[in-house]
C-alpha cells in the first residue's frame, strides 16, 4: 500500500442547524480498491459521499485525492476530477431519452445534436459490454426502476470515472442484476478504477469489497479487511446490537379469501401487454409473495390493483366486492393499505413535514380532522407514536421529510400505511434502503400483521425478503404469473432461474402441477 492513501477525508465535519450529521468523520480509501462503507439508515454515509461529490461543503475537515487537497464547491467540478457517483434516489430527468440525460449540461446544444449519432454508439457499446441492457433513445418515465438504476450506472461510466461512489446501486437490481454488477465492479476496479459502495445487503458486501468501513452515529466506528471478518460482527457493529439472522416464524393460518384477481389483463403506458391473465388470491393470515425480475409486470400489477392504471380485461375484488376500475381515491377509501415501490414519486410529498406526510390518506376524516378543521394534536401524537415505534431517525415530526435519509423516509411509509389498518397490504419493495436492525423489525412487523390476520401481497425483488415472511411466492416472468413455489430455501435458486425467464420447458410444465395453475408460456 502507498503511504499516502488515494483518498482520505479528514476530520470531516457537517451539520444542519442544531444537527450533526457528520461528526468528525476520517475514511480512507486505497487505489484500486473496492470499499464498503455500511451504517444504519441516519448513520451519515449519504451525507458524506454528498460532500465527497461536491454537492455539500463540509464545516469543517480536508480532503486529499490523488496526493492533493481537495476543495469541491459542485458536482461538476468532482466530475472533472473524474469522481462519479450513483444516487440512491435517480437524479435522471423523466422526459427526456436515455443519452439526452447524457448530454445534458455538457455544452452547445447544436454540437450536441451533430454528435447525437456517437452517442447513442458509445451508450450502445457500454450497455453490450456491461450487459446493462440499456438503450439510448428510450425515455426514462417508460422505464421501470431497475432499469433507471442501470441507466444510472451507465450514465457515470460514460462521462469516465476514476472514483465511483455506488449509493445503494445494488437496491432495485435482481440476484442475477446484481451479480452482474458486482462482475463489473471487480473488472472496473480491473481496469484501475476505485470504488466507494454503500449497501446494506452484507453478503453483497462480503462477496465484493477488498476492505469495509462501518458508521454509527455520524462518525467511522471500524475499519476491517473484508477476510477479517463476518456479516454477524458487521451488523453489531452498525447497529449495537446482535441482529437475528433468520426470522423466527409460525405457520400461517389462511382465512377467507380478502383479495382475488381473476384473468387480469392490463397494458403499460407504452400499450404493451403489462399483466397477461393473472390469477391470484390473497387470504386472511397469509403473505403471497410475487417475484421476478423488474420490468416483468410486477409494478403494473401493483399499479392496477391501487387503481394507478387502468385494467383492460378482469375482475379485481376486495373482501368479496368488486374494485375493478375504481379510482385510487375510491380504492383508498376502502381497507386496502399501499406501500408502493417508488416512495418519492407515490409515497410521500417531500416538501411536507413528517406529521404532514403520515396523514396523506386520511387528513379529511376523523380523527385528523373535525368538521372540516385540522386536529393538530391528535396528528402529532400520531407521527410522534410512528416515530418511536417504528425508530425513525429525526429530529422532531416538523421535520420536512426530504430532509430524512433514504431508510427513515421508508419507515415513515410503512408505519402510516400499517397504522390504518387494513384487511388488505399492497407492498412493493418493502425493505429498499432500510438498514439490517430495521429489516429485521419491519419483517417481524409484517409477520404479526399477518398473524393478526391482514391478508398481505408482498412484491419484492429481494428473494431473501420473500422467503423470509411468505407463505407462498408467485414468480412472475414476461407479464404472467409462471408458478407458485413454496418459501423453502433449497427453491431458492429455482426461483432466481425462473425469475431470470431460465426454466426449462420440462420443468415448468411439473410446476404447473403445484398450487397454482402457471399461465406461462413455456
Ligand atoms: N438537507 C438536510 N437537512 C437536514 N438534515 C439532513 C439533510 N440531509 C441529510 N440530513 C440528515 O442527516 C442524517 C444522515 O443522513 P444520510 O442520508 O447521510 O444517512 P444514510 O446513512 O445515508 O442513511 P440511509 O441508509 O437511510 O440512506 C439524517 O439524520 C438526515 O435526516
Amino acid at each position: 500500500m502507498n503511504a499516502q492513501p488515494f483518498l482520505k477525508m479528514d476530520d470531516i465535519h457537517k451539520s444542519f442547524g442544531s444537527l450533526m450529521v457528520s461528526n468528525g468523520v476520517t475514511l480512507e480509501v486505497e487505489q484500486g480498491e473496492i470499499h464498503a462503507l455500511l451504517g444504519e439508515n441516519g448513520a451519515g454515509k449519504s451525507v458524506l459521499m454528498s460532500i465527497l461529490f461536491g454537492i455539500l461543503r463540509p464545516n469543517s475537515g480536508e480532503i486529499t485525492y490523488k496526493g492533493q487537497p481537495l476543495h469541491l464547491s459542485s458536482p461538476r467540478e468532482a466530475r472533472r476530477h473524474r469522481i462519479g457517483m450513483v444516487h440512491q434516489h435517480f437524479m435522471l430527468v423523466p422526459n427526456l431519452t436515455v443519452a439526452e440525460n447524457y448530454v445534458l449540461g455538457q455544452g452547445s446544444p447544436l454540437r450536441l445534436i451533430r454528435d447525437m449519432g456517437a452517442v447513442h454508439a458509445r451508450i450502445r457499446e457500454l450497455s453490450d459490454r456491461y450487459g446493462l441492457d440499456v438503450r439510448p433513445d428510450a425515455v426514462i418515465e417508460d422505464l421501470s426502476v431497475g432499469e433507471q438504476q442501470r441507466v444510472e450506472i451507465l450514465k457515470v461510466l460514460f462521462h469516465g470515472v476514476d472514483l465511483l461512489i455506488l449509493d445503494e446501486p445494488t437496491a432495485v437490481l435482481t440476484p442475477q442484476e446484481t451479480d452482474r454488477l458486482l462482475i463489473l465492479m471487480r473488472e472496473l476496479v480491473r481496469d484501475g478504477k476505485t470504488i466507494i459502495f454503500i449497501s446494506h445487503k452484507l453478503d453483497e458486501v462480503m462477496r465484493v469489497s477488498d476492505r469495509i468501513s462501518v458508521m454509527r452515529d455520524c462518525r467511522v466506528v471500524h475499519t476491517t479487511r473484508v477476510m477479517d471478518t463476518d456479516p454477524r460482527e458487521l451488523a453489531r457493529l452498525m447497529v449495537g446490537r446482535d441482529v437475528l439472522m433468520e426470522l423466527p416464524r409460525g405457520r400461517s393460518k389462511p382465512g377467507e379469501v380478502v383479495l382475488s384477481v381473476s384473468n387480469l389483463n392490463v397494458q403499460s403506458e407504452l400499450g404493451l401487454p403489462a399483466l397477461k391473465n393473472v390469477d391470484l388470491t390473497v387470504r386472511r393470515g397469509e403473505i403471497v409473495g410475487i417475484a421476478g425480475v423488474s420490468g416483468n409486470g410486477q409494478t403494473e400489477l401493483a399499479l392496477a390493483l391501487a387503481g394507478l392504471l387502468p385494467v383492460e380485461s378482469g375482475r379485481i375484488e376486495l373482501d368479496g366486492q368488486d374494485i375493478t376500475g375504481l379510482s385510487p381515491a375510491q380504492i383508498n377509501a376502502r381497507s386496502f393499505a399501499h406501500v408502493p415501490e417508488d416512495r418519492h414519486k407515490m409515497g410521500i410529498l417531500l416538501p411536507l413535514n413528517l406529521a404532514e406526510n403520515a396523514i396523506l390518506h386520511c387528513h379529511d376524516a376523523a380523527p385528523f380532522a373535525r368538521r372540516g378543521m385540522l386536529q393538530k394534536r391528535q396528528i402529532i401524537e400520531h407521527t410522534r407514536s410512528l416515530i418511536r415505534r417504528f425508530r425513525i431517525k429525526t429530529p422532531d415530526e416538523t421535520e420536512r421529510i426530504g430532509n430524512l435519509s433514504g431508510g427513515n423516509q421508508q419507515k415513515l411509509v410503512v408505519a402510516r400505511e400499517l397504522a390504518r389498518d387494513p384487511d388488505f397490504i399492497l407492498v412493493s419493495q418493502l425493505t429498499r434502503g432500510i438498514d439490517i436492525g430495521a429489516i429485521e423489525f419491519i419483517l417481524q412487523e409484517m409477520l404479526r400483521q399477518r398473524d393478526a390476520g391482514r391478508a398481505i401481497l408482498l412484491i419484492s425483488t429481494e428473494l431473501e425478503e420473500l422467503f423470509a415472511v411468505c407463505d407462498r411466492i408467485l414468480v412472475m416472468c414476461h407479464a404472467e404469473i409462471l408458478g407458485e413455489v413454496p418459501p423453502d430455501r433449497s427453491r431458492l435458486e429455482e426461483v432466481g432461474l425462473m425469475m431470470a425467464g431460465k426454466k426449462p420447458a420440462v420443468e415448468c410444465a411439473q410446476e404447473v402441477a403445484t398450487p397454482v395453475p402457471a399461465k406461462s408460456s413455456c
